[in-house]
């Protein structure tokens, strides 16, 4: 490795066991497991260690939060001048524990309770979330023993069974021996209906008692409903006796779920009660960012921050309304650009931007070329409309995201083919001729 002194002889395999031992005794369990399990050497390049990451998400944090360190690391190994790089490689493994039978059935089994996309790798922390990031990372490494129970509540769709879920997955992971068990409340209260009903009481009480981390969905629904919470009252002390691990959520604090019997509530606020609020912008925007890359799509950050700012309390919706957009985008064969995304998400809700409208279009082209509009929709086919009809139907497809068929239907009835080759002779012009790119620009300019 160039740059390295007297570590020319071990491979960039071992180079990165010895980088890795040194960055886990210089930060947490948790830390260690969340960012660097994944990452896989991939070579030395000119003196630069390559390094490969499942996401460019994960490459950006690990840059931000833990170059110093990785450069460090390879100081402390003998490189004079420390350089290494990043680089996304999708489906980068997960390394497999190896563990035994019984172990591996068991975390099968905790596995399959859980999302797999809720991980605290997806988890985008921001100043509306760090709290309660910072508390189920604390419980996830220390289960039973950090804060128990652990209360998250928050609005709809802001991430409380993410995080929950992350926990278990942790968990899972490093601990894959224990018992994890998820459960929303309405679940609960129906197991415990049928338990009643089919006389499967102590099966009940053994499957929710046996459990090492115990994660319940919204327990506020848990209110005025009596037989639930005397059945919960003593899951919650027999597992809090035991040590073992509980996560509540709910849209609400406990003081405000009106009917919860005293001696739950107070036992909800036994351990630490943290919330989470809407996210503010950037946050949404990494959030876009983090999920289309889940997806192995790229999308302009200006659509990524269209998007965000029209939607901003449910990060759910968030979500939806890039995932419509997707949809949207493949299947009409479009790019996915800021007009594209205003017309696929035009029933999502009502953009806060003004939206280019095709006859204003239309009406700018013509005034520029001294034509009136109707003869640039019209059928005529001299010189001094045929170019200038192309520049429209140009300009209409990228700044409206109108489909072939659309435009050609708005020029009385064009065949989308003849739409679709005065877009590439526009475009031809545009690359090709300084004078087409300035007049596009002014043109653009003019519509604001
Ligand atoms: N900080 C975040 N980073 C990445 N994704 C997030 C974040 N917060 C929420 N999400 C995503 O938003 C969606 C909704 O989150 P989740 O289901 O956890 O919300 P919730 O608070 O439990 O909602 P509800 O109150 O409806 O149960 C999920 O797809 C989740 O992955």
């Amino acid at each position: 490795m160039e740059g390295c002194r007297g570590v020319g002889t071990l491979t960039q395999e071992s180079i990165w066991q010895n980088v890795l031992s040194y960055i886990r005794n210089n930060i947490t369990e948790v830390e260690y497991h969340t960012w660097f399990e994944r990452i896989r050497p991939l070579g030395i390049q000119g003196g630069v260690l390559e390094l490969g990451v499942p996401t460019s998400f994960a490459g950006e944090w690990i840059k931000k939060h833990y170059a110093d360190l990785i450069q460090e690391a390879l100081l402390h190994l003998g490189a004079t001048s420390p350089r290494f790089e990043l680089k996304v490689v999708p489906g980068t493994p997960v390394q497999e524990d190896i563990f035994s039978v019984s172990t591996q059935s068991q975390a099968r089994e905790n596995r399959h309770k859980l999302n797999p996309k809720y991980t605290f790798e997806n988890f985008v922390v921001g100043a509306n979330n760090n709290m309660a990031h910072a508390a189920a990372l604390a419980v996830a490494e220390s289960p039973g023993r950090a804060y128990n129970p652990l209360f998250i509540y928050g609005g709809v769709g802001l991430g409380k069974t993410h995080l929950m879920h992350a926990v278990g997955h942790y968990v899972a992971q490093r601990f894959p021996h224990l018992k994890i068990e998820y459960v929303s409340t309405e679940t609960f209260t129906n197991e415990l209906i049928n338990a009643i009903r089919e006389d499967k009481m102590s099966e009940f009480r053994e499957r929710y008692r046996s459990v090492d981390l115990l994660l319940v969905d919204d327990i506020q629904f848990i209110a005025g409903k009596e037989r639930t919470q005397e059945e919960f009252f003593h899951t919650f002390n027999a597992l809090y006796e035991a040590h073992k691990q509980i996560i509540l959520s709910s849209d609400r604090p406990p003081k405000d779920i009106l009917t919860l019997e005293s001696r739950l509530r107070s036992r909800f606020e036994w351990g630490l009660i943290t919330d989470i609020q809407p996210p503010e912008l950037e946050t949404r925007i990494a959030i876009l960012k983090m999920n289309a890359e889940y997806r192995g799509i790229s999308i302009p950050e200006e659509v990524l921050e269209y998007i965000a700012r029209q939607i901003t309390s449910n990060i759910r919706e968030l979500e939806g309304a890039l995932m419509r957009l997707i949809a949207y985008a493949s299947l009409n064969g479009v790019e996915i650009t800021k007009q594209v995304a205003a017309r696929a998400l035009s029933d999502v809700f009502t953009p806060k931007e003004a939206e280019y409208k095709a006859e204003d279009i239309l009406r700018v082209v013509a005034a520029h070329y001294g034509v009136r509009p109707e003869e640039l929709r019209g059928r005529g086919r001299s010189k001094e409309v045929v170019l200038p009809r192309q520049v429209a139907m140009y300009l209409i497809r990228e700044l409206t995201g109108a489909s072939l068929p659309e435009i050609g239907q708005f020029f009385q009835g064009r065949d989308h083919t003849t739409v679709l080759y005065a877009i590439q002779k526009v475009q031809e012009l545009r690359e090709q001729d300084p004078a087409m790119r300035q007049l596009l620009r002014e043109l653009q300019e003019q519509l604001g």
